[in-house]
């Protein structure tokens, strides 16, 4: 067993970073190993706020390891934001699975856009390691490929490419290898140049090689004299069990702080304005319970198959890709109690407790369905089981309805809709909350014999084109009495017309920034698998054949009869959208 990369936590200098001000004053202070964290030290996170850079769950503190390494602390610990005076420290980013589709798509861009806004620090280098065999030059030739400028800030963009490109550079090795990693890092080292480091490793890669990388990252390539973090992408498992062993392999070499488990959609913008929305505005907070809400329905739509990753997709299904992770976490930060703080851990222990508080899932709470080929005019669109590397005759599930229920004072009875699909008619994810009728409706004459037509409805388009809209109940203009129903709308493009940063800009920036906030923390994962386990077990066991949908249509009917179940309406389905 190694701990070599257990020294995250050893450096907890903060500093006071605030957007848009970049030669804002660093304020620093380090904390001496094994003291807590206390609130004065602000830090801003991506969003803004003002947050604590280490968490109160610090595995390291009081370590003997800690002990040792405490010689190293130093205002060092902290890096400066680009602008602001350096302290001479590096952080060095090595994206794991350089050559892949993620890191092409959206890690190298996401610190691209980074770097273009200021964000990262002076002194960083960024390192791609993979198998393939691959020059620095080749690496920035398809890096550069994917990287682009915010649309409002187009001056010095190529000059700003070309400085990014520069500080690229590529490492060919195995995932298995300590010597290859050994090699990895002397040339960090070599680009550290002697200065206190901070090394992010970003495992870009399918899961079975997570451990090794760790492994060999963890002995052979962790920082000496700072932190060392590493970020992990799904699938944390596929199981509660294969998903705890992840964890306990992965905790041979690394402390939960260091562990940063991404699920991409809490770095979306409306996800974090979720909060924002119910605890900053008295006249949500009020209204968030089964006293005034009658469903809650958290919608994901996709308008094309899974080409390219059926191999990936066929060992995990919708209900893994989508459910487990995305939509429970977004269903968790809706649900939960107001947190003491904006503190990670307050966040995380008020999350874990939504989740360990649902009543687990059974068969009857789920449908599941499967896309089938059909042809419209001349264009032909395949089914799933098409796709070469998806084995025939597979029951795996593209589309997946879920009814889940929260055994608690604040939610006792109401039901929490999720639906995910691939190949349906459009693509979307939005959160949309029902509100009960108005009791005693003088109006109700006015709306006929449909009263949910009358009832609020609060959405959050989280994409595309995000916005928050209220419908209400308002009278037509002029003489006579007609009732409409209209949007209160906060249009995001119209009210801030820039753009808006990829959830994975503001993830990157908050595991360099030490913000655990947005990252799952291992009891939140066991709760989420321990939830859906059973269910996954029963549905594979028992072998239940997917309902088949057209690619393009908006899915199974079964879904339909699932929320009629439970008296709800699926408020996409709504014309006047
Ligand atoms: N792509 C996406 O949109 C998303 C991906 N993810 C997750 O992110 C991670 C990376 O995704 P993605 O880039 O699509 O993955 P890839 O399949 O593209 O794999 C990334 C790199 O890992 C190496 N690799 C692939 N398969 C193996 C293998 N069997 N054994 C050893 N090395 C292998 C390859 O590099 P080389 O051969 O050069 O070593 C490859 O370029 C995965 O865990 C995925 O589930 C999560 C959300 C979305
Ligand atoms: O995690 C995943 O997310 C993507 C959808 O992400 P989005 O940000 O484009 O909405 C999904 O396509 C993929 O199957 C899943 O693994």
């Amino acid at each position: 067993m190694s701990y070599a990369l257990k020294n995250d936590a050893q450096f907890h200098g903060k500093f006071n970073a605030v957007k848009g001000s970049k030669n804002s004053s660093l304020l620093f202070s380090c904390i001496c190993l094994g003291s807590r964290v206390s609130n004065h030290f602000q830090l801003r996170s991506s969003n803004g706020h003002p947050l604590n850079v280490v968490s109160s769950h610090d595995g390291l503190a009081g370590s003997s390891l800690a002990k040792e390494d405490t010689k190293h602390q130093s205002v060092e610990g902290s890096f400066p934001l680009a602008g602001s005076e350096s302290t001479g420290s590096n952080l060095s980013i090595t994206v794991v699975g350089a050559s892949g589709d993620l890191a092409k798509k959206k890690i190298f861009p996401a610190l691209f856009a980074l770097y273009y806004e200021d964000w990262l620090p002076e002194n960083f280098v960024v390192f791609g390691y993979a198998r393939t065999k691959m020059t620095d030059e080749e690496l920035r030739n398809m890096i550069s490929r994917t990287l682009t400028c915010r649309i409002d800030k187009k001056e010095n963009c190529e000059d700003k490419m070309d400085q990014f490109l520069k500080r690229c550079f590529y490492h060919s090795g195995l995932y298995n290898s300590e010597d290859h990693f050994s090699d990895l890092d002397c040339k960090l080292r070599e680009k550290e140049d002697g200065k206190l480091s901070n090394r992010l490793f970003y495992l870009s890669i399918p899961p079975n090689i997570f451990v090794d990388v760790v492994r060999c990252a963890s002995l052979k390539a962790s920082s000496k004299n700072g932190w060392t973090r590493v970020i992990v992408e799904k699938p944390f498992g596929r199981d509660f069990e294969s998903s705890s062993n992840l964890t306990r392999c992965l905790k041979q070499y690394l402390t939960e702080d260091q562990i940063f488990r991404i699920d991409h959609y809490l770095g979306k913008e409306l996800v974090e304005n979720l909060s924002v929305l119910r605890f900053s505005n008295l006249v949500f907070e009020p209204l968030w319970s089964r006293d005034y809400i009658r469903n809650v329905q958290l919608i994901f739509s996709e308008d094309f198959g899974t080409e390219g990753r059926g191999g990936y997709f066929d060992n995990y299904g919708i209900i893994r890709d989508i459910m487990q992770n995305h939509l429970l976490q977004i269903l968790a930060l809706f649900a939960m109690e107001t947190p003491v703080s904006l503190d990670a851990e307050d966040i995380r222990n008020e999350k874990v407790k939504v989740l360990r508080s649902m009543r687990p899932l059974q068969l009857e709470d789920v449908v599941i369905g499967q896309y089938k080929g059909h042809s419209k005019g001349s264009k032909s669109y395949p089914a799933y089981t098409d796709d070469p590397t998806v084995p025939n005759g597979s029951l795996t599930p593209t589309f997946a309805a879920a009814a889940l229920f929260i055994n608690n004072a604040r939610w006792d009875g109401v039901p929490f809709l999720m639906k995910a699909g691939k190949a349906l008619h459009t693509k979307g994810a939005e959160i949309r909350v029902q509100f009960r009728h108005v009791p005693g409706n003088l109006y109700k004459r006015n709306f006929g014999t449909d009263l949910d037509k009358a009832t609020n409805e609060l959405v959050l388009r989280v994409q595309p084109d995000e916005a928050i809209y209220l419908k209400i109940n308002n009278k037509v203009p002029g003489l006579g009495m007609r009732l409409d129903r209209s949007d209160l709308n906060l249009l995001y493009r119209a009210r801030y017309p820039r753009e808006i940063p990829d959830a994975y800009e503001r993830l990157l920036l908050d595991s360099i920034e030490g913000e655990r906030r947005l990252f799952i923390r291992s009891d939140e994962l066991d709760a989420a698998w321990a939830l859906f386990t059973p269910l996954l077990k029963e549905i594979e066991n028992k072998k239940i054949a997917p309902e088949l949908y057209p690619y393009g249509s908006r899915g199974p009917v079964g879904a339909h009869y699932l929320a009629a179940k439970h008296n709800v309406r699926w408020g996409d389905l709504n014309t006047d959208d």
